[in-house]
């Protein structure tokens, strides 16, 4: 589902306008009406007390189209208006001509000067503020109307998106933003909603069709993408009847040293459960017998070393290779990684201390091998990094803005994928970003990662390209992580339960 920027969703809706042959207001009456639909269904009593704040802008005329909706039906709804300014677009303004003459609901104004009301834990609050038209900081006194209700206890539907939040910056560290329990959006989700600056915020998100022209929206370009079910399915392959374990290609997975085994027999059998051919193991040779117990379907790879990862000639081409978990941050791994980066020629997927140790000697110029990415790495590899671990790669960021442009020149610079984990994780290919729909806080234990890494290695070796593999392997992930966590709770559940819903999970494609 495509992501939109606030220009490219005015274009959308004013096209949309023309191509149906309607007004702006019949735009914003059926947004509002469907946003009303969305609200009935969770008003719990009669005595709830309905406050519309409404703003002057078309987000304020959805809010007083609401209201309108709301007294129509008999609600108690009062409705401020929250006039920061003496102008008002002409749809808010026919809309509240219409709720004045409708004379059913209690209508104030609020000014700087005015006394904010108050807020208890039996109001709903419905806020139309501001929506995607926020360019500067909010007005001090509806920022300090915005802390009022965010320190009370009542609930808060926000239209369209919450106010204070920008589609395009996070909020400054003083800025207020409406805190919502649920956010009912128009048309097309919105990247906010999906990062951790703006993570206080954001409750349940509800997309609503309001009917925009599917046609414009196939031509807007959009380098920004929420994966999700439908996404996942274009990108899924399914297996021919005629085939063979050839056709599904052979991965190997590099990774373990002395004290960390368990997490490449975990990522080995993840990548067995991918629907890979063949899958063969390099680790070091004390976790030989304990691989075979736990995976009898893998094949082992000679190792020299006892306790690390080693350079050892495969002796058959591999399809991708997986490298980096549990290796650890010793010499002998680094000499090892290195000597992989260097003779592979087939993607990687790249996790942990191989990322631990590429970051540190990106910038080790003296360092021979591993010095920088450029020309080592093989191109459109996978990078896998948790939060630290992308720190070390790309270096700081101020806000999650920022982290977004150091990771699009990473990729562009090294020519990679760089697969962000996260609670919504984004997979990011030089301009082109991927956020993740699925997971859940349960998938945030052990060897989370490491499954990731088997499953993305599993799908590269099948022949789907490096992105692909990338954004549909996050999505499986976090989709299997789901059922897993439906089943069992996000608080039992193990990296190898995620494994155990591989096969629900594809089958959610396939339906
Ligand atoms: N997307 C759709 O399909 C539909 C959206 N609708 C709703 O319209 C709003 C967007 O409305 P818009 O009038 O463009 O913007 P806002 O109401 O968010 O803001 C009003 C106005 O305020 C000015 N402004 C911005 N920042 C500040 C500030 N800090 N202080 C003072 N003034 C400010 C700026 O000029 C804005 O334009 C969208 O979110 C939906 O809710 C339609 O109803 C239907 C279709
Ligand atoms: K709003």
């Amino acid at each position: 589902m495509k992501i939109l920027e606030a220009s490219q969703l005015a274009d959308l809706d004013s096209y949309s306008c023309k191509e149906q042959n309607i007004s702006s207001w019949e735009l914003m009456e059926r947004a509002a009406g469907l946003a009303y639909e969305e609200i009935k269904t969770r008003l719990n009593s009669a005595t709830q007390q309905i406050k519309v704040l409404a703003g002057p802008g078309n987000n304020g005329g959805d809010g007083l189209a609401i209201a309108y909706f709301l007294a129509q039906d008999g609600w108690d709804v009062d409705v401020f208006l929250v006039n920061f300014t003496s102008s008002r677009s002409p749809d808010n303004q026919k809309n509240l001509v219409r709720l004045k003459n409708q004379a059913k609901s209690n209508i104030r104004e609020l000014t700087e000067d005015s006394e904010l009301p108050e807020f208890t834990s039996e109001d709903l609050v419905i806020d139309a503020i501001f929506g995607v038209g926020l360019n500067r900081s909010m007005p001090e006194f509806v920022q300090k109307l915005a802390r009022k209700h965010n320190g009370s206890a009542s609930q808060c539907i926000c239209i369209d998106v919450p106010s204070g939040m920008y589609l395009d910056q996070s909020p400054g560290e003083d800025e207020a933003v409406f805190q919502s329990d649920l956010i009912l959006t128009f048309q097309t989700p919105k990247l906010p909603f999906y990062l951790p600056d703006y993570s206080g915020v954001v409750g349940e998100v509800k997309i609503i069709d309001i009917g925009l022209s599917q046609k414009r929206l196939s031509e807007i370009s959009s380098e920004l993408n929420l994966v999700d079910l439908s996404l996942a399915k274009k990108l899924y392959r399914p297996r021919p009847r005629f085939s063979h374990k050839g056709t599904y290609g052979h991965a190997v997975l590099i990774g373990g040293s002395e004290l960390m085994l368990g997490s490449v027999i975990l990522s080995s059998k993840s990548c067995m459960h991918s629907g890979v051919g063949k899958t063969s193991v390099l680790m070091p040779s004390r976790g030989h017998s304990a691989l075979i117990q736990h995976l009898p379907e893998a094949m082992l790879v000679e190792n020299a070393s006892e306790d690390f990862i080693s350079d050892q000639d495969l002796g058959f081409n591999a399809d991708a290779i997986g490298i980096g978990i549990g290796i650890g941050t010793s010499e002998a791994a680094l000499s090892a990684l290195g000597a992989w980066l260097e003779k592979a020629d087939c993607p990687l997927v790249i996790d942990a201390d191989a990322l631990n140790l590429i970051a540190e000697h990106i910038t080790l110029k003296d360092k021979k091998r591993l010095r920088t990415l450029d020309g080592q790495v093989p191109k459109k590899s996978i990078l896998t990094p948790h939060p630290g671990e992308l720190r070390r790669l790309v270096g700081s960021w101020k806000d999650d803005f920022e982290k977004l442009n150091l990771i699009k020149d990473f990729s562009k610079q090294f020519d990679v994928i760089v697969l962000a984990k996260d609670a919504y994780s984004l997979c990011v290919y030089q301009d082109q970003v991927f956020v993740n729909s699925t997971g859940n806080s349960g998938m945030a234990t052990a060897g989370s990662g490491d499954v990731l890494t088997g499953l993305l290695t599993g799908l590269l070796a099948q022949g789907y390209s490096s992105l692909n593999a990338a954004v549909l392997g996050m999505f499986l992930h976090g989709l299997a992580g789901d059922l897993a966590a439906e089943e069992m709770s996000e608080e039992s559940l193990t990296a190898s339960d995620i494994i155990r819903y591989f096969g629900d999970s594809f089958s959610k494609l396939k339906a």
